[in-house]
């Protein structure tokens, strides 16, 4: 039987101080432990900030207003494939709020690669550490 293949939108989000928002995925969601940034799977018909969009408001109870996809990459999960695409956005209202996740973290450029990251996402994490903060 083929993989799944799933569609993730993931925001990376700046604060003033040119830090990245980073969340720790909890014990009881898939792929536990490891920090992401936060999104989610992008729904049949959906565009991609939209999506975004909504996934913030949900998991974070916050607002953003996503940007150009600053990231695509493939990665091959043992239970499915995922295509991640991070979105760059700015938050427009409120504070982010972890619901879902077991911690958030705001953390500049050169420190990202401290974390242990999903494996979907290193590449767009190294990517971001040899960029200048936008
Ligand atoms: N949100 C997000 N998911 C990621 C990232 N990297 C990565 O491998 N993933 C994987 C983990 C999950 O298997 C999948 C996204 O699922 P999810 O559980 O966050 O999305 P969702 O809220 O739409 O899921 P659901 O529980 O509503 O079905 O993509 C990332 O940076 N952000």
């Amino acid at each position: 039987m083929s993989k799944k293949q799933i569609r993730v939108v993931a925001a990376v989000i700046e604060n003033e101080q040119n830090e990245l928002l980073c969340a720790l995925r909890s014990p009881e969601m898939a792929l536990p432990n490891v920090w992401e940034f936060p999104g989610g799977k992008v729904e049949s018909g959906e565009e991609l900030q939209a999506a975004l969009e909504r996934e913030i408001q949900e998991e974070l109870r916050c607002t953003i207003q996503a940007g150009e996809v600053i990231h695509r990459h493939v990665h091959e999960y043992d239970a499915a494939i995922v295509e991640l695409i991070c979105l760059q956005a700015v938050l427009t209202e409120g504070e982010p709020a972890a619901t879902e996740h077991a911690k958030l973290l705001w953390l500049s450029r050169p420190l990202l690669s401290s974390l242990q990251w999903a494996p979907a996402d290193v590449p767009a994490v190294q990517s971001l550490m040899s960029k200048a903060a936008t």
